[in-house]
């Protein structure tokens, strides 16, 4: 066991292997209720929508509509993501957890901040801890691609010997940020908006590239990988490794998300709830871990610039002069992310808790 103090440094992939969870990563049954059922559907392939071609295009809007309003969820294949830039990144994450615990602790993110390594959020929480180990850099999608942000990141932050993956996670979140404009343009179109709404939107935002690492777990069926939240930010693209672990809740109850080579996962966000005036709903998901089997996940959570006003376009608020009920008050994911950084842990009603607190706290 690391020698510091299990609230500071703990690190799941430190415990000894014959050792029970401590009480920390334990959580209330009523959070863990098993599930066998799938859904993997709607499988959405963008191969026609990236040629042009109308017919696919209306084709997969209508499935991304069906997913996004019964349950934030769908996936997608074909998405123009190469494969071996995906398993560059899968392999660089390998490099990333493998570091001594002296190391983690060093590249430990800091209160408040998003940025750098995490151990089972130790730092900011004293229960329900998840059975995972995180590394989140920032992506900035205003960036010009000479500029290399991420990999200035890894050389002057993490150290020169990480330039190699520096690069590799360059190139992924340049091929995240393309494929989510991508998808924000067959969102408008699904929505019945201008296609270029919610492009021009985000082409100037900012996005957390977060990698997970779950390790193995002697009691798999006490913790969670992950636990049950819709993720505060817009859109993420989610690629999990071959083991599973992935739930999605809708219709009542947990369903895992199989994984399938070459599909990536797309959730709706809180944000992009609210942009759509609540017509997609954002996805409740979570993640288990395993006995024995270790598991990966990279998440590429798209965001708009900061200080931007988060508001559904006046055509799905005004529909041929029938004025429809905002659902939520104008806000800046500046705002939201500094809530759920500093007041509030990101959970299943976040949104709603989020907008209570920004009616009940003028200044
Ligand atoms: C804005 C964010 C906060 C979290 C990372 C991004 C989007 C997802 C959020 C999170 C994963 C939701 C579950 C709880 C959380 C604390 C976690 O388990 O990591 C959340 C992230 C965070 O606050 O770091
Ligand atoms: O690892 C997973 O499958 C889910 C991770 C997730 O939901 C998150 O990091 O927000
Ligand atoms: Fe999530």
């Amino acid at each position: 066991m690391a020698s510091s103090s299990l609230t500071t440094h703990f690190h799941p992939s430190v415990l000894q292997k014959d050792q029970n969870i401590p009480t920390q990563f334990i959580w209330p049954k009523e959070e863990l209720v098993q599930t066998k059922e799938e859904l993997n559907e709607p499988m959405i392939d963008l191969a026609g929508f990236f040629h042009g071609d109308v017919a696919a295009t209306a084709a997969a809007a209508e499935q991304l509509r069906a997913g996004c309003e019964k349950h934030g969820f769908f996936q997608v294949t074909n998405h123009g993501v190469d494969e071996e830039l995906i398993r560059a990144a899968q392999d660089e994450m390998d490099s990333l957890f493998k570091l001594s615990v002296d190391k983690k602790v060093s590249l430990q993110k800091m209160p408040g901040s998003l940025w750098g390594y995490s151990g089972a959020h130790s730092d900011r929480f004293s229960s329900n801890l998840p059975w995972k180990e995180m590394f989140s850099f920032q992506y900035d999608h205003g960036s010009a691609p000479e500029e290399l942000l991420v990999v200035d990141y890894f050389n002057n932050v993490v150290g020169k010997e990480f330039e190699k993956t520096g690069l590799v996670y360059q190139k992924y979140c340049e091929a995240m940020k393309k494929l989510s404009l991508a998808l924000f343009q067959l969102l408008a179109i699904s929505l019945g908006i201008d296609r270029e709404h919610y492009k021009k939107f985000f082409e100037d935002g900012s996005s957390i590239m977060r990698c997970n690492y779950y390790p193995a777990c002697n009691e798999p069926n006490l913790t969670l990988g992950t636990g049950p939240h819709c993720d505060p930010t817009s859109l993420t693209i989610l690629h999990q490794d071959q083991v599973g672990g992935l739930e999605v809740f809708s219709n009542n109850k947990w369903q895992s998300v199989r994984p399938r080579p070459n599909t990536l996962v797309i959730n709706i966000g809180d944000t992009f709830m609210a942009l759509s005036n609540g017509r997609y709903k954002s996805c409740l998901h979570r993640a288990a871990v395993h006995k024995g089997k270790e598991r990966r996940s990279m998440v590429y959570f798209v965001n708009p610039k900061k200080d931007k006003v988060v508001k559904p376009p006046q055509d799905l608020v005004d529909q041929k002069g029938e004025k429809i009920k905002r659902k939520y008050p104008d806000f800046t994911w500046s705002k939201l992310l500094g809530f759920t950084q500093k007041h509030y842990r990101a959970d299943d009603t976040t949104l709603q808790s989020f907008c209570h607190w920004l009616l009940t706290n003028k200044d």
